[in-house]
């Protein structure tokens, strides 16, 4: 595996602040699934302060445990594709063991080279190496025109690619990113291979829990919610808790729990930050309802995208109904609000 690598010679992102806790140090550490020529590296330069450190490990939990065990200050971990959906690994490793937060989420465009040895003959490529999804966004293009192909998983893209290099034989291409092509000196013998042209993939930048980023009115809050057992409408209940508050979803997601056949739990992103009063009381509802609910952070948006405040849910709403009922225990009749604190039976 490749060893670590400084943001110095490299042109730092503009926004060169992470969001989060100031990791201790001079140099954010910054665990991925390397080696280096992943997408996601691409990720994280999109992230990387100048002179970030960055930590190549196996596998998106390894870059979560290294957060979990303070070998690094921040992973970046794919999360979502827009064709194969969601990264289980990432979902399943955020679900347990100790939390932590996603702090900012980034996309990168996911385009495929078939990377060969230079000097390879077409006809003597039967195996391809490289990432399970990587090839579930590639496989038709790769057997219409390589009938009879046989994947060999590789811990990632560039992970193949470094093999090939090194001599493996156990694949005779890798499907990889233009710059594991490059840096790993092989030869694209087709690039832009994507079955779906304009595939993306969706990176989350994970913290340890701390400081949350502030609202920017255009924020996700990520969680992981269990439902009770056996009770007939629980699906419907959760959801309930969410749309009486106007709170949106923009990704909900099943989950086996792993403890038995049919039990699930719901990977969900809200759209909204936790320091906003319907997205707290979305969570309140959820918290009493649910027999586990996991927080794993609020934090903008990279689209950009506003929520869509309805009427009766603003932060302002909700605060005028707390006084109303406030203004009722200090004693009034219902026609006037008290904004302090006040619980039964103050003011009697
Ligand atoms: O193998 C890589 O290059 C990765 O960064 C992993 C990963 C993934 O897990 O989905 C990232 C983007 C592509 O969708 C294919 C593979």
């Amino acid at each position: 595996m490749s060893t670590p690598e400084t943001a110095s010679d490299r042109t730092p992102h503009p926004t060169t602040n992470l969001p989060g806790p100031p990791p201790a140090g001079d140099h954010v550490r910054i665990a991925f699934l390397g080696p280096f020529g992943t997408f996601s590296e691409q990720a994280v330069w999109q992230v990387a302060p100048g002179g970030a450190q960055l930590i190549p490990v196996t596998s998106a939990p390894a870059a979560l445990d290294a957060v979990r065990r303070e070998a690094a200050d921040r992973a970046v971990v794919p999360i979502e594709n827009s064709v194969e959906g969601g990264v289980n690994a990432t979902l399943d490793s955020l679900s347990t063991g100790r939390p932590l937060f996603i702090v900012a989420e980034v996309v990168v465009p996911v385009v495929f080279d078939v990377a060969v040895r230079p000097g390879t003959d077409p006809a003597d490529v039967r195996r391809v190496g490289t990432h399970p999804h990587a090839w579930a966004q590639c496989r038709m293009w790769l057997e219409e025109h390589f009938p009879g192909i046989i994947h060999v998983p590789a811990t990632s893209t560039a992970a193949g690619a470094e093999l090939l290099a090194q001599g493996d034989t156990t694949f005779d291409a890798a499907l990889c990113p233009a710059s594991a092509t490059q840096r790993y000196g092989l030869e694209a013998m087709h690039s832009g291979i994507n079955d779906q042209p304009g595939a993306v993939t969706r990176f989350i930048v994970v913290s340890p829990p701390g400081s949350l980023p502030p609202p920017t009115g255009a924020d996700k809050t990520t969680i992981q919610v269990a439902l009770p057992h056996n009770e007939a409408g629980s699906l419907l209940t959760m959801l309930e808790q969410f749309s009486v508050r106007g709170v949106d979803l923009s990704r909900i997601e099943s989950r086996p729990a792993g403890d038995h056949l049919g039990s699930y739990t719901f990977s969900i992103d809200i759209v909204g930050h936790i320091a906003e009063e319907r997205v707290q009381a979305a969570l309140v509802g959820l918290h009493r309802y649910s027999p586990d609910v996991r927080f794993m952070g609020s934090y903008p948006r990279v689209d950009g995208v506003r929520a869509t405040v309805l009427p009766g849910t603003a932060d302002g709403d909700f605060r005028a109904g707390r006084a109303w009922v406030k203004g009722i225990l200090r004693g009034g009749d219902g026609t006037t609000s008290f904004d302090g604190p006040a619980e039964w039976p103050l003011g009697r």
